[in-house]
């Protein structure tokens, strides 16, 4: 069944024919060259071909902007899917963070210069970038406890502090830090004090120190660095947007990347689906006489996992309408469902097909353990789940405590009211 065909039907209707047609090339263009391609990690292999087939830049959705291939967040967030099983399809396509999430700041809030600098070589797929805001002497999942400083002197500013977990940086292709920093530290209103700079990688006072690994991964060639910056120079009009407005460029930045990442853990736990099924139907390695399949468990494995990823699938879909209806802001509450359900579901259903290969499923012979530790990030990068649980559990609560109180005591009300007319005595209540 090709991918087109299994669009979840409350999705068919917002999925125009050409995304169809581009989302079953997608399928092809993921299954039969960039999966043979991820054991040698070479995105470049795929990128001549993914650019001939016109699969490049197909995330920057086409109500918001002119530069991308023209797919709303939906038609991507389905094409997202099939890049995730890949390693390196998302780069080979131009469709890899943190470069999106970037060149999405370039366009939204650039200027012409900026643009023309940064975004034109990105979007082509010449350099890459990456956002720098956590840092390791501070709760970052709370942003205003961002410290680098950013002083203006002149018709300069200069950068002293430093960052970690900064993605991209590694790759050596990576020419521009977008650098989230304080220009107002003192200033009374928290969320005024941080602004956005560009940064051009490799100025003076610039130190690359290491590079994180992921449960040991070293994520190479893409690399998360920790840098320092001491004294760090760039010119005034390095400035995105203006100063204070650092929290605003964040908040625009992060929406559809979060749809981004959560339909490619999907396609994580789709591979995870089918490494699992192959395992448990190999005759060549039985237990107690017969496949894991003929054991009752397993078939409930499968079954469980199937109900839970088409679920998720939901969620994200739903949250990708509705950004396309509106704008990012308005879908937040949707966004940050899919946010925090998704990896969730990916790891269990990753931690099953674990399982079902014993040893092998925790060794580099199958794709299971690094898709796990990408898929575990997830419940961090982006601001931790516990930051989403906590802002939706606060808007929920306050969009409806005043209602359902007053629902719940009139019912209370109408049931002792209707007692008492059928001529029984009204009942207790707490
Ligand atoms: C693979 C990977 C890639 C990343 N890429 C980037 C990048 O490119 N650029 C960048 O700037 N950052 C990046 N990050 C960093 C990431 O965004 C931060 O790690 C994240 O925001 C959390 O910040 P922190 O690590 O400082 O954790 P802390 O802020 O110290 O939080 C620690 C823990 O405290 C708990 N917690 C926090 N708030 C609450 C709360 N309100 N209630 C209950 N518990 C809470 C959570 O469990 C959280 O995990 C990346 C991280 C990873 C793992």
């Amino acid at each position: 069944m090709s991918a087109s065909s299994r669009i979840p039907p409350i999705a068919q209707p917002f999925v125009s024919e050409h995304a169809k047609r581009t989302l079953d090339l997608v399928e092809e263009f993921v299954e039969k060259d960039c999966i043979p391609a991820d054991t040698v990690f070479s995105a470049q292999l795929g990128e001549e071909k993914a650019k001939k087939l016109g699969l490049w830049n197909m995330f920057l959705p086409k109500n918001h902007f002119t530069q991308g291939a023209g797919f709303s967040n939906l038609e991507y967030g389905l094409m997202a899917e099939l890049l995730g099983k890949s390693k390196v399809a998302s780069e080979a396509t131009n469709n890899a963070a943190p470069d999106t999430g970037n060149m999405e700041v370039f366009a939204k809030y650039g200027n012409d210069a900026q643009k023309k600098q940064w975004l034109a070589p990105l979007l082509e797929g010449k350099i890459r970038s990456a956002f720098l805001m956590t840092e390791p002497d501070v709760a970052s999942s709370d942003a205003t406890n961002i410290e680098l400083n950013i002083r203006r002197e002149g018709n300069e500013y200069v950068l002293n502090g430093s960052k970690w977990w900064s993605s991209g940086a590694g790759d050596p292709r990576c020419a521009v830090y977008l650098v989230m920093g304080k220009t107002d530290p003192t200033n009374p209103d928290t969320y005024k004090q941080q602004s956005v700079i560009l940064v051009p990688a490799g100025l003076p006072g610039i130190t690359v120190h290491r590079m994180l690994t992921v449960y040991g991964y070293d994520d190479a060639p893409h690399g998360h660095g920790h840098i320092t910056f001491k004294d760090v120079r760039v010119p005034a009009s390095n400035m995105v947007l203006g100063e204070g407005r650092g929290f605003e460029i964040i908040q625009g930045r992060l929406g559809p990347g979060r749809i981004h990442h959560a339909m490619r853990a999907i396609g994580a736990a789709e591979r995870a689906l089918e490494w699992l099924i192959a395992r448990v139907n190999d005759e060549r390695k039985m237990t107690f006489g017969k496949p894991l399949v003929a054991h009752g468990v397993i078939l409930e494995w499968i079954a469980k996992s199937r109900i839970e990823v088409d679920a998720a699938r939901l969620i994200v879909l739903n949250a990708a309408i509705k950004i396309d209806q509106g704008d990012a802001k308005s879908a937040l509450k949707e966004i940050a469902q899919a946010k925090v359900l998704v990896p969730q579901t990916a790891l269990t259903i990753i931690d099953r097909a674990v399982q079902a290969y014993g040893a092998a499923g925790v060794c580099q012979d199958t794709p299971l353990a690094y898709l796990w530790a990408g898929i575990r990030t997830l419940r961090i990068a982006d601001g931790p789940d516990e930051v989403h649980l906590q802002q939706l559990g606060k808007r929920e609560n306050k969009a409806r405590k005043d209602a359902v109180t007053a629902k719940l005591n009139w019912q209370r009300e109408e049931a002792d009211r209707l007692l008492a007319a059928s001529g029984f005595k009204p009942k207790s209540h707490l």
